[in-house]
């Protein structure tokens, strides 16, 4: 692969001669396969697989199988994640370990949210932000089919929190940037790739970081990660934050043998490099800083939604019916409300902090939505199925095979055994929900979202089922 001059030659003075070539050689090579299981989900041992040394769920698989076909990929049994991007686990588990407000603030398509919902403590929300629209909708999917119930989706920019005040105890910025460490992955990032744009990308990030900044409660934790070589988008904007915006850089502990690469800019402070000649993953860099200053908002103050924000409440002559309740293992634990023509259940214990991000914010999805209203009765929703606090024993379930979860999943016509009783049925694949259909009889109708369906035609001849 042929990458810009003007890279090569910032990125060989970064490193050194030698350093440079083993990297050069290394992103001409093959990515490596690694997946992160949902351990709400998916309880099996992997056969094949190695662990990745720093995340707790994260797995390297011997090839690439055709993940698109895997029924238990569609279930949220496990993620596909580059490995490096996965050292978020061990961020996380060293300094979260009590309940914890996060915000992810660059979160689609999702990898980082779905890990941090998996290693942040019970009781915990997460708040995941995209500022695209189109790759909100895929952060909802991918959180949707995690299915873990503490987590609110939201499509703003920046900008938008600043006046939310000190809400949350953990920021991430998984900011946009230059992309070096993608180059044997994404073609366009070589291609797009100038110092005029690594310039573009910095200052971008210090702008994002100042929006957020006044968010972050005095004390908490912002974890700072680009997918870039470039000291500029790296160690110089973790200066930046600590010494413009207040904070203090705290240490990761890490094992030697996993060749994490430290400070290159001469700094004092620590910062943790995943280069793909010493690591088996793409290149990530991340940094942890704990907010030292409190200049921009005093604490527990929030400044009131602005006048042109915020729908009113209409009344809405929609009720949630008592009994769905009793469609999650913990209902008591749930806020029932109609929200549109949607039943949604959210965390009681986060419910106020709910309210008022959506006097503020454009909510994609929140919680668990129980059932959508159809003019006559309310149809359970996909979002349901997916959830970890499903009561899945509150349906009839109907077993499917692989040809026949392939089909569901394409949204074609199932067909389900006649002593099936007639109504919602959750269809499941190897015991893991996948669904609903209404059953009518002769024909069960497909209710998987037309949107998330496999649109691929060629179907492979074998079962392609983490193993
Ligand atoms: C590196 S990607 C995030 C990857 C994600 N954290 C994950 O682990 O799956 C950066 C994200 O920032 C979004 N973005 C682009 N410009 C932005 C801006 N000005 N402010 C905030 N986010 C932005 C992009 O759309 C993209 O989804």
């Amino acid at each position: 692969m042929d990458f810009p001059l003007e890279f090569v030659e910032r990125t060989r003075l970064l490193l050194g001669d030698e350093e440079w070539k083993k990297l050069e050689a290394a992103l001409a090579g093959e990515p490596s396969v690694s997946i992160r299981v949902n351990r709400k989900k998916y309880g099996g041992a992997l056969a094949d697989a190695l662990p990745v040394p720093w995340c707790r769920d994260g797995y390297y698989l011997p090839s690439r199988p055709a993940f698109t076909f895997d029924p238990l990929l569609h279930a949220g049994c496990y993620y596909v994640q580059e490995a490096a991007s996965m050292f978020l686990d061990k961020v996380l588990g060293e300094y979260v370990t009590s309940e914890a407000v996060m915000l992810d603030l660059c979160a689609a398509p999702g990898g980082k949210s779905t890990l941090a919902r998996s290693a942040l403590p019970e009781g915990s929300l997460l708040v995941a932000n995209e500022i695209v629209r189109a790759r909100a909708q895929v952060l909802a999917e991918n959180l949707t089919k995690w299915g873990n119930p503490g987590v609110v989706v939201t499509n703003n920019a920046p900008e938008d929190f600043t006046e939310l005040g000190p809400v949350f105890d953990v920021i991430l910025t998984d900011v946009p940037c230059s992309g070096e460490g993608m180059f044997r992955k994404d073609e366009t990032a070589v291609s797009e790739w100038s110092t005029g744009n690594v310039a573009l990308c910095w200052q971008r990030q210090r702008d994002i970081l100042s929006a957020v900044w006044p968010c972050l409660k005095e004390g908490g934790l912002l974890i700072y990660s680009t997918c870039t070589f470039n000291r500029e988008e790296n160690e110089d904007n973790v200066a930046w934050i600590a010494g413009e915006l207040g904070a203090e850089v705290l240490p990761v502990g890490v094992d030697p043998g996993w060749n994490i690469t430290a400070n290159l800019a001469g700094g004092e402070f620590p910062v943790y490099r995943f280069f793909p000649h010493k690591t088996a993953g793409e290149g990530l860099f991340m940094a942890v800083l704990r907010k030292t200053s409190d200049a921009d908002e005093p604490a527990g103050r929030c400044r009131k939604p602005r006048k042109d924000k915020g729908k009113k409440p209409g009344k809405n002559p929609l009720k949630v019916p008592k009994e769905m309740g009793d469609w999650l293992l913990a209902g008591g634990q749930f806020r029932l409300e109609v929200e549109g023509e949607c039943a949604v259940a959210f965390p009681a214990s986060h419910a106020d902090l709910y309210d008022r991000l959506k006097e503020r914010l454009k909510v994609v999805c929140a919680g668990v939505t129980l059932a959508e209203w159809k003019g006559k009765d309310w149809q359970p929703a996909h979002s349901l199925a997916m959830s970890t606090g499903c009561r899945c024993d509150a349906f009839p379930q109907a077993e499917l095979s692989y040809k026949e979860a392939i089909a569901y999943l394409r949204k074609e016509a199932v067909v389900l055994p006649s002593d099936m009783p007639r109504g919602y049925v959750m269809v499941t694949f190897r015991g893991h929900p996948l669904g609903f259909v209404k059953n009518v009889g002769n024909r069960a109708n497909n209710l998987y979202p037309q949107e998330w369906r496999i649109r691929s035609g060629s179907v492979p001849e074998q079962e392609e089922v983490l193993k």
